[in-house]
């Protein structure tokens, strides 16, 4: 995850979340966005279909710039409306039939990579009811926007410091454009994650919505992104799919 939108938004997409999973449920503050204070229509399990506004109805919810937790969740959340997840780099191994990103950068290119992830991109764009995490390099393709455009795009805005502790605790192995032979694993991932971040932000600006970790600690009133669950960022990323829809609508009418 060098890279995060595609939603995997920033480079590395999205989350610090390395800690024990069980760790979390005694240190998560109460959250604000719970599932019941949710309207009804964006209530985990709700039929979207059924929803009064007509644009959320009309959608073909592809959330493009989720990442892998996040968009398992999403695709949970909405089960009636979603049919199916899928991560980009996963489908590019198959297509490929290399079984690592890492080791098509190697055997092959960065660019031969990429031509491989927008003809998934592009495959994926003809198909309907699907949350789709790309990788966070596909934001910077322009053609490939003009697939991820067929849904509804959403940059999951991880701070550069959380990726890079997190990348650092797993190592940088399975990450090509971040790894190093040498040196702190943390200052080399943050340095990185810092300079992809840079010519990619005006990319990844492009998305439908911002889902910024950084907000939603604060409304949860601390500052800790490490300790948001993928549950509490996914309806975080519905509110703001429906903020988008709804202002479009505005604007159409
Ligand atoms: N249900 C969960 N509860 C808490 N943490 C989780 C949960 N699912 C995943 N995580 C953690 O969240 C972090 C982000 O996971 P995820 O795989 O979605 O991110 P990603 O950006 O797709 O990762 P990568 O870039 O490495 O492919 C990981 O550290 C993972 O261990
Ligand atoms: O940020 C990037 O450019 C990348 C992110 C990963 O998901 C992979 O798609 C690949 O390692 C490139």
């Amino acid at each position: 995850m060098e890279a995060s939108v595609g939603i995997r938004a920033r480079p590395g997409a999205w989350a610090g979340l390395e800690k024990p999973r069980g760790a979390y449920s005694a240190r998560v503050p109460a959250a604000r966005l719970t599932a019941e204070k949710l309207p009804p229509r964006l209530a985990l399990g709700t039929d979207l279909r059924r929803s009064a506004d007509p644009a959320l109805r009309a959608a073909k919810l592809k959330a493009s710039c989720c990442k892998k937790s996040a968009g398992t969740v999403l695709k949970r959340s909405t089960t009636l409306l979603m049919k199916l997840s899928y991560y980009s780099d996963k489908l590019v191994e198959k297509a490929v039939g290399i079984s690592s990103v890492a080791e098509i950068f190697q055997l092959h290119s960065e660019a031969f990579f990429r031509d491989n992830e927008s003809e998934v991109l592009r495959d994926l764009s003809s198909m309907h009811r699907l949350v789709v995490a790309t990788g966070g390099g596909a934001v910077i393709r322009p053609i490939n926007w003009s697939y991820m455009k067929k849904g509804l795009t959403v940059w999951l805005d991880v701070p550069l410091d959380a990726l890079a502790r997190r990348i650092a605790a797993v190592g940088t192995a399975s990450r090509p454009l971040l790894h190093q032979e040498s040196g702190d694993p943390y200052a080399k991932a943050y340095a990185k994650l810092t300079s992809l971040f840079e010519q990619r932000m005006d990319s990844y600006a492009n998305a439908d919505a911002r889902v910024s970790l950084e907000h939603i600690a604060l409304k949860q009133g601390h500052n800790d992104v490490t300790i948001l669950t993928p549950s509490t960022i996914a309806i975080e990323a519905l509110l703001k799919m429906e903020s988008f829809l709804t202002e479009k609508a505005m604007v159409r009418n």
